[in-house]
């Protein structure tokens, strides 16, 4: 979880930059001033990658437009800091470029891009670099990258696969990568380092883009405070969670941390009730009732001992009868959240009590509703039109094509800006599953987990974080926040037991416990920040 050490990152696209930039050159300072101090962090984050930095040999591959353009101003810092500087330009400077010219005033003198495809020069240079900066091309890209920019960016990674100790580094962003989107070009390089400019963009949590940025660095350049107040998108940072977490008073009882109702469980998927009960028990809930067909019950009553139970009629062919809903609705009154739709089945009977109790639950009830919950909505077109009670839905990429009637494919395409439009139009809290996974709010708000773990693709993994934020929303957190401390806590919990056992063979069961654990280091993290 390296992104997670940063501090609270706010996440920007390509338009947001432009809008940040245009407004700090209205607030006074300058274009030249923000270069300046773009090109000068940078080379500060770089010199700050090595015990000792002069003698070191960099090579800064600089583009046609102000990404080059930063990266002749971080040449300079480089040069200065004692590196053994080498420029070389992909496309011709203007004569006049004042950052050009600084340059060669400072005794770089730029190599021009080579006319023979041999490109001896540049391998030459490859040969020894100890660092490489792809400064060719940053937001403003238009098209694919070719000519001379791809073919440099290519001998760039044979160079880094002969020479691993060479240290590549993008400069706002790997050369090719979209920012918005996350798609890359056949030629974007996977560095080691992004040193990104006032702001992480958001390609850099979507994928494939987010396996080519290696560690991302956020360089201050200096655009004034207060600015980016209406920039609504950011990675789930663990002080803003310490900042939400229940406080856990020591003359608590059961009653304090609210009571979970948990709707799930079928003859097939038994499991899912039960990481559900548990995860919300172990997020904190003073009580969890599981309210499943009755026949089920003997199975969860010896299994889920500090849960209570709530027994649901059936019928004689093992289906919920029609009165099942009424009985849970009757119970719910006395709960503050509960979480309908793990492992419940699509049967007709069950797709019609699901739409009996999302009729009848009340404002009061804080709502998670995941996978058979989900499918059962689907069914109605246009269900965010009859069902209006504030909830938190949690699609895997699957169920959200189901609810909104998009394909995988236009999701994948672009998984926070689809996320965000969604919520807005269902006024929902939704989390889209998945590495990095998404979360939006009706208002606008995106915030994205910091972690991508494939040990969390299995079977059972999101029972639990239905679990988890089902218990916080009893304990009183509002829907946005319940649903990104939850996805924090889970992506936590999933870093501790990949730390542990590795990324293969995890299973649902492994992460309760890390659940507790989680939190107290949240709370630990913050204790020892303060002193
Ligand atoms: N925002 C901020 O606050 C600050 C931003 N800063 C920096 O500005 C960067 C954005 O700069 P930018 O707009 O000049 O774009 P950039 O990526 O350098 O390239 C554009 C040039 O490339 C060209 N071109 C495009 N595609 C091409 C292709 N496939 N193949 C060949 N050519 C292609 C295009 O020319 P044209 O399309 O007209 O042919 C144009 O000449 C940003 O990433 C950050 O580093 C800082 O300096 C200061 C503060
Ligand atoms: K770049």
């Amino acid at each position: 979880m390296s992104a997670a050490t940063l501090n609270a990152m706010k996440l920007v696209t390509a338009a947001e930059m432009r809008l940040l930039e245009k407004r700090a050159l209205e607030s006074g300072t300058s274009f030249g001033d923000l270069m300046h101090n773009a090109g000068r962090a940078v080379a500060s984050e770089i010199c700050g990658l090595f015990d000792s930095f002069p003698g070191k040999k960099a090579l800064v591959l600089v583009g046609p437009g102000n990404n080059g353009g930063d990266g002749l101003v971080a040449a300079r810092f480089l040069n200065d800091a004692g590196a053994i500087t080498h420029v070389y330009l992909l496309a011709p400077r203007d004569p006049g470029d004042l950052v050009y010219n600084e340059a060669l005033e400072a005794g770089i003198s730029p190599i021009e891009v080579e006319s023979d495809a041999g490109f001896s020069k540049l391998r030459e240079l490859l040969g020894e670099a100890d660092v490489v900066v792809d400064a060719i091309f940053g937001t403003g890209l238009g098209r694919p990258i070719g000519g001379a920019s791809a073919a440099a960016l290519t001998l760039v990674a044979e160079a880094r696969n002969q020479r691993p100790d060479m240290v590549v580094i993008a400069l706002d962003l790997p050369s090719g990568l979209n920012a918005d989107s996350g798609e890359i070009d056949d030629s974007t390089l996977a560095v080691d380092y992004t040193i990104t400019l006032g702001y992480a963009k958001r390609g850099f949590f979507l994928f494939p883009g987010a396996d080519y940025t290696g560690q991302i660095l956020v360089a201050d350049i200096g655009i004034p405070d207060g600015l980016d107040d209406d920039i609504l998108s950011e990675v789930i940072d663990e002080h803003d969670v310490l900042s939400i977490l229940p406080l856990r008073p020591s003359d608590a009882h059961k009653g304090s941390f609210g009571k979970v109702m948990v709707v799930a469980g079928s003859t097939e998927f038994i499991g899912a009730a039960s990481l559900v009960c548990q995860s919300a028990a172990r997020a904190g809930a003073g009580l969890v009732t599981l309210a499943a067909r009755q026949s089920l019950h003997p199975v969860f009553a010896a299994k889920l001992v500090e849960t209570t139970h709530l027994p649901l009629p059936e019928t004689a062919h093992g289906e919920f009868a029609s009165e099942a809903a009424e009985v849970a609705l009757a119970r719910l009154v006395k709960y503050d959240a509960a979480a309908i739709g793990p492992g419940l089945g699509q049967s007709p009977d069950t797709v019609e009590f699901v739409h009996q109790l999302l009729s009848g639950i009340s404002e009061n009830t804080g709502l998670v509703l995941d996978a058979d919950a989900l499918n059962a909505l689907s069914l109605t077109p246009d269900w965010w039109d009859i069902f209006n009670h504030p909830a938190v839905l949690t699609p895997h990429t699957g169920e959200f094509a189901r609810l909104s009637g998009l394909s995988i494919g236009e999701i994948l395409a672009n998984r926070m800006e689809i996320c965000r439009k969604n919520a807005a139009l269902w006024g929902k809290v939704v989390i889209l599953k998945g590495a990095h996974t998404v979360v939006a709010s009706p208002d606008g708000r995106i915030a994205v987990s910091p972690s991508a773990n494939p040990g969390l693709a299995s079977g059972g993994t999101g029972d639990v974080l239905t679990g988890i934020i089902t218990g916080l929303l009893a304990q009183g957190l509002d829907e946005f926040d319940a649903a990104r401390a939850g996805v924090y806590i889970h992506a936590m919990a999933g870093e501790s037991v990949r730390n542990n056992i590795g990324d293969t063979g995890m299973i649902a069961s492994d992460l309760l416990i890390q659940i507790p654990r989680a939190v107290k280091s949240i709370k630990e993290h913050d204790h020892a920040s303060c002193h």
